[in-house]
């Protein structure tokens, strides 16, 4: 069975620079629970320890939903409203600070190109350490590496280590490479798109060979052309809350409205 069921999520993270005069200044002149008024953009702060002075920003805040086999979930929100962090929540890279989240299925987050590669490694090195994690077997690799090195199309740059890369090579290198497994709960954030523009034509076809294949997607995006056209259903979030779920078309013309 492949399903994500959040019951009543809460993550916050403190801020390090949460001793700062103004920042003080501007949580103590609010109410007794020194909440900032929900902004447009980042999460609420909070003083969770008036002696201390603690700072938090609550980034997830009493986040429930379920979604089932066959979704295709994108989210929308201001900066700062619960996107990534949600996503590292299912992807299991974030523990909940509150709440149950429950991941029933194989996922795979494709949220940075280039995370796990080792910069002194070329780029063919850097496909086998890739394809050693996965555990794929060994008869596999010459065929991926083919497809590897055709797809991403480095030239001789495939055998240089990566710290000789531009940043829009290592993403051609980490797109080729985050795209190989199939799994049935994709997370994607809308970065990993990023790139040239005959590069993004090429990246979007294989992207979607590997959506089609998953059982369940959740993408977040600004672009919402792309969330039109690739998800059944939407959830806006707000300073760390849903603000609204539901059809496609329903939330994304009452999110672009409320832009103005
Ligand atoms: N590692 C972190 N440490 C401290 N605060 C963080 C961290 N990651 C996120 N936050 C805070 O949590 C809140 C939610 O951030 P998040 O990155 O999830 O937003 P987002 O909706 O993805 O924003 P954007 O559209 O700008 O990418 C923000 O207020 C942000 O400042």
């Amino acid at each position: 069975m492949t399903l994500v069921h959040l019951e009543d999520v809460y993550l916050s993270f403190p801020v390090f620079h949460g001793a700062s005069r103004s920042l003080k200044k501007t949580l103590f002149s609010r109410a007794k629970n020194a909440v900032v008024a929900p902004s447009k953009v980042g999460g609420n702060m909070t003083v969770a320890d008036s002696s201390s002075g603690l700072v938090l920003v609550e980034a997830l805040s009493g986040v429930t939903f379920d979604i089932h086999k066959g979704e295709r979930v994108g989210l929308v929100g201001h900066n700062g409203a619960g996107k990534s962090t949600l996503l590292r929540v299912l992807g299991g890279i974030y523990e909940t600070g509150r709440g149950v989240a429950q991941i029933e299925g194989d996922c795979h987050a494709l949220i940075d190109p280039q995370s796990g590669m080792n910069p002194e490694l070329t780029g063919r090195e850097n496909l086998y350490l890739f394809a050693y994690r996965l555990g794929l077997p060994k008869e596999k690799i010459p065929v991926l590496e083919k497809e590897v090195e055709e797809f991403a199309e480095l030239g001789p740059f495939f055998d240089l280590p990566l710290r000789l890369y531009s940043s829009g090579m290592g993403i051609r290198l980490g797109f080729a490479l985050a795209t190989i497994p199939r799994p049935q709960i994709l997370l994607m954030d809308e970065w990993f798109m990023a790139g040239d523009q005959r590069f993004q034509d090429k990246a979007r076809q294989r992207l979607e060979g590997m959506v089609g294949s998953a059982d369940i997607l959740v993408i977040t995006s600004h672009t919402l052309s792309i969330l039109r056209e690739w998800c059944t259903r939407i959830l806006w979030m707000e300073a760390g809350k849903i603000r609204m779920d539901g059809k496609v078309d329903d939330v994304l013309d009452a999110y672009e409205a409320s832009l103005g």
